[in-house]
């Protein structure tokens, strides 16, 4: 566990938006922090109204009043990271050394170490199922990390879903998959559901028949641990109904297109970092 007490900082978050609500909801929700402990930095008034009786964290539009919590996730958008840190100019404040925790897709460690320089940077992918606490995110540790400071970003990410610590050389990766992942898969639900209205099916049904066949599909070949290939050979009969949209699939590309979603991901978070 981190930091549940009272008066103390102990979260700090610059940028309130999609990401920043969906972890900090559940940090909350599970306790890992108490409300009273996160002060919230984001400069539109009603997010920050939002914000305050939602979740009845503390509100601020200076980021620089947040750098004096224990941790700080960094959740604004990488475009403006660099105006952000100016704004700060924490050479003027070196007594400011908090945890920063970065979920900016594309922005390296090395960045964010000179940009915050004096702070241990932990860089994190982690993706929007965060919102119902089912995120996949990536941890990668940046060079002057306690032990500790590894267990409070384990803890903030466990609290939303699933974790892993990977090297960085691996993140951008982990953003073409994982990270962008839930926007190719809603497609998919989508284009699923197109599919049943196109034969017939009224749309709630094509909807709720699309979501759940996603989902039953991802708990079976994650409760088995049984390849997607084998799965896909147990529901085809030989001369049956889907093999025939197997090979309509194949046809689309399907699998090639998947492929190169992941790798433009991948490539777009590599220009971001440059
Ligand atoms: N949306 C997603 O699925 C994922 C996003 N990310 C990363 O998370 C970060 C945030 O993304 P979202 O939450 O989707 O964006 P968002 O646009 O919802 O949130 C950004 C927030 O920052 C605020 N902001 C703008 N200027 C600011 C300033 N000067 N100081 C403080 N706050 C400021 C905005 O008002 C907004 O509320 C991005 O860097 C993105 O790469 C990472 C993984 C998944
Ligand atoms: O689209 C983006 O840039 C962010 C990062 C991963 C998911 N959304």
């Amino acid at each position: 566990m981190a930091k549940e007490s009272g008066n103390n900082l102990a979260l700090g978050v610059i940028g309130g938006g999609v990401m920043a609500e969906a972890i900090v909801s559940c940090l909350i929700a599970q306790k890992v922090y108490a409300a009273d402990s996160i002060l919230v930095s984001e400069p539109q008034e009603k997010r920050r109204e939002f914000w305050q009786q939602q979740y009845g964290v503390g509100v601020t539009d200076e980021n620089l009043a947040v750098m004096n919590a224990e941790t700080v996730l960094l959740a604004i958008k990488p475009q403006i990271l660099e105006s952000v840190v100016t704004a700060l100019d924490l050479a003027t404040h070196q007594e400011l050394s908090p945890l920063i925790v970065s979920i900016l897709a594309g922005v390296t460690l090395e960045s964010l170490e000179s940009a915050f320089a004096g702070c241990p940077v932990i860089r994190v992918m982690p993706n929007t199922p965060a919102t119902v606490g089912a995120a996949m995110s990536a941890i990668a540790l940046g060079t002057d990390v306690s032990s500790q400071q590894i267990q409070i970003a384990t803890d903030i990410f466990a609290a939303v879903g699933e974790v892993v610590t990977v090297p960085e050389s691996l993140i951008d990766g982990v953003t073409g998959l994982s990270g962008s992942g839930p926007a190719y898969v809603a497609l998919m639900v989508e284009a699923l559901a197109d599919g049943g209205v196109a034969v017939g099916l009224p749309r709630a049904i094509a909807q709720k028949l699309a979501i759940q066949t996603l989902l039953g599909t991802a708990k079976l070949l994650q409760e088995s641990g049984m390849h997607p290939a084998v799965l896909k050979d147990r529901v085809s009969s030989p001369g049956g109904t889907t093999i025939a949209g197997v090979a309509a699939l194949e046809k689309g590309g399907f699998r090639a297109a998947v492929m190169e979603a992941v790798k433009a991901s991948y490539q777009r978070s590599q220009e971001l970092g440059k």
